[in-house]
């Protein structure tokens, strides 16, 4: 058989899972002595049929049970009392060794599956946006939860199928060849034949299973896709569209699961059949052999028998030749997410407890991989500033307040946090320090509290219930029953626009972080929920700096300083704020006089 080079690229991938299994190690083993005394269990099993056949039925007294007849006595009915105990205790011997065998094998397995999980997402959950911008959602999801219980099953059968597999098929061979070289190898001629059909196998299946894996996870990201546009799709009517979509993934993976289901059906047959051969030969030569007394009808029973077993493990082995590709294909899916370059950890230097929060962007330039969205992109903020970034749409507003909260580094150019570069700051501090209010806010399931709590998990109900004060929250919930503590559904549906923006702004004021980036919060609210958004966001904005983009005037008053992007991103216009006193800074401690001042129109070119 070649061996190519795919498939040890194939077996790499999962062999770099092997590190999870080093704790279990022990559990490991214990498993596979558990496999070796079924196995000695199974080995001893047709001996009280040779007992029966060769010493009571035909009188024989030499043989290898010889030593036992004359310990019971050459009576018959003790020889057979004898025999039918063994028989039992043999059986109940090899049922316990599987039962116990199965357990520690497949516990061990599901916390391997776990950890790797667990690994895996926490990697993936750290990966810079710029990867999670070109997966699928429902692709990743597959991969966390398909792809590593596919891992768990090779790297299980490793240790509970191929090691035991593999002993029990040399050990029946050499016990084979040990009651009588000469039926041993005709029993055994046909081993060969069943290894090769096996490997064959193997090959096919391996390209099956990547194939079938690959259309899983397209058709779950289908799905997840379809799921997270939801009400879109009632909007609009359009579930046609989405069920023509899902139908033609659902095909693909019925396609590759059909082919899966072919390859696994006609295998076992066709390696019966190879095993029939060897029986059929063996019962041919060992009857003729019977005939010519060369060894006993108790002997060949007992040969007989070891064949028929021998095809248990052969069979499972065969298993192996579908989850070992699976597994393999798994791991290699499972593997692309490890192999994506994580962030670089930022140098270990002393921080400061809190910024003062200036802000500086010199000639940034910034690109998603479509081209530069930001050229040469210059901007400082002092401590205490609040300036609105204007401008048409797609001029990259939101991208430099994405750059500002190091969501992505920039490309080219220096952007620093009271002079230290953001790109060499440790995320959590850098998350303790820049607070964002964002146009779509995202509630996770749990309750509102909960929610709130998100930005300071360490924060007092207290603190919880005045953040929520001071965001206008308890303006709806004190109408709810259970108030802050009412649970939301998953993505926090059941809240409005303007309701789910008040979170997130008392999620802000808990973070208590010096510098708020607000990216349109207050985008496709009516006015009176923007009225009161700006009057939540008024308390949000004082004594901190604060960067906003907004297509609202009424939301510019918060401003100090209004900057117009242009088309290419980098030429700016900059005007003091119409609400700012002749961009003077307004007082602060007072917002109120920010929300309370008429909105001015902001100067455009
Ligand atoms: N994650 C992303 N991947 C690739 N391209 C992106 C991504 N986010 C934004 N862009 C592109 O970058 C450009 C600037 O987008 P950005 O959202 O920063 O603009 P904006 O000025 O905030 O627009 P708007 O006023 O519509 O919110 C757009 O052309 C957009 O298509």
């Amino acid at each position: 058989m070649r061996i190519r080079r795919r498939d040890f690229g194939l077996l790499r991938h999962l062999w770099r899972f092997r590190s999870y299994g080093r704790p279990h190690l022990g559990t490991l083993l214990l498993g596979v002595g558990l496999r070796i005394a079924e196995l000695i269990a199974d080995l001893a099993a047709p001996w009280p049929l040779a007992l029966v056949i060769d010493d009571v039925l035909r009188g024989r007294t030499g043989g290898p049970l010889a030593g036992l007849a004359a310990v019971v006595g050459k009576s018959p009915i003790a020889m057979m009392t004898v025999a039918a105990v063994a028989l039992l205790l043999i059986t109940f011997a090899s049922g316990a060794f599987d039962y116990l065998g199965d357990r520690v094998m497949n516990g061990a397995g599901e916390r391997i599956t776990a950890a790797i999980r667990s690994d895996v997402f926490a990697y993936m959950q750290r990966l810079p946006m710029s990867y999670h911008d070109r997966q699928a959602v429902g692709e990743l999801t597959s991969r966390i939860s398909i792809d590593t219980s596919r891992i768990e099953d090779a790297l299980v059968d490793l240790f509970s199928t191929l090691l035991p597999g593999l002993l029990a098929v040399a050990g029946y061979a050499t016990v084979i060849l040990w009651v009588d070289w000469r039926l041993g190898l005709i029993a055994i001629a046909g081993a060969p034949l069943v290894f090769a059909t096996a490997a064959r196998y193997t090959r096919l299946t391996r390209q099956s299973q990547r194939r079938r894996r690959a259309a899983e996870g397209h058709l779950a990201s289908q799905v997840a896709e379809s799921l997270q546009g939801i009400r879109t799709i009632h909007v609009f009517g359009r579930h046609d569209l989405h069920d023509a979509r899902f139908a033609s993934s659902n095909d693909a993976t019925l396609a590759a699961g059909l082919q899966a289901v072919e390859l696994r059906a006609r295998f076992t047959p066709l390696l019966e059949a190879v095993a029939a051969v060897g029986t059929a030969a063996l019962l041919w030569m060992g009857g003729f052999g019977v005939l010519h007394h060369w060894w006993t009808i108790g002997l060949l029973v007992v040969v007989t028998s070891y064949l028929s077993n021998m095809v248990k493990p052969m069979r499972s082995l065969s298993r192996l030749s579908i989850t070992f590709p699976q597994g393999a294909a798994s791991a290699e899916r499972v593997a692309a997410i490890l192999d994506q370059p994580a962030a670089p950890a930022a140098p270990d230097r002393p921080l400061p407890h809190r910024l003062t929060g200036r802000i500086e962007l010199c000639g940034i330039t910034f690109d998603y991989g479509r081209g530069p969205v930001l050229r040469h992109f210059d901007l400082t903020v002092d401590a205490g500033d609040r300036v609105a970034l204007l401008g048409p749409n797609g001029t990259g507003k939101s991208t430099v307040l994405s750059l500002i909260a190091g969501l992505y580094p920039p490309t080219r150019g220096h952007l620093r946090l009271d002079g230290l570069p953001v790109t060499e700051l440790p995320a959590s501090w850098l998350h303790s320090q820049v607070a964002m209010v964002l146009q779509d806010t995202f509630l996770f399931s749990g309750t509102l509290a909960d929610n709130i709590r998100y930005a300071r998990p360490d924060a007092t109900p207290l603190e919880v219930s005045r953040a929520a004060q001071a965001a206008l929250v308890t303006e709806f919930t004190d109408r709810l029953p259970d108030g802050l503590a009412t649970r939301l559904t998953d993505r926090g549906t059941g809240l409005s626009g303007g309701q789910r923006q008040r979170v997130a702004i008392a999620r802000a004021l808990l973070a208590d972080a010096p510098v708020v980036l607000l990216d349109e919060p207050t985008t496709g609210l009516d006015t009176d929920a923007e009225e009161l958004v700006i009057r939540a966001l008024g308390r949000l904005v004082e004594g901190r700096t604060v960067i906003m983009t907004t297509h609202q005037p009424a939301l510019t008053r918060l401003a100090t300083r209004t900057i117009h992007l242009a088309a290419d991103g980098a030429e700016r216009h900059e005007r003091p704020s119409p609400g700012s006193h002749n961009g003077q800074r307004p007082r602060r401690g007072d917002p109120a006089a920010l929300w309370s001042r008429r909105a001015g129109s902001v100067p455009r070119r």
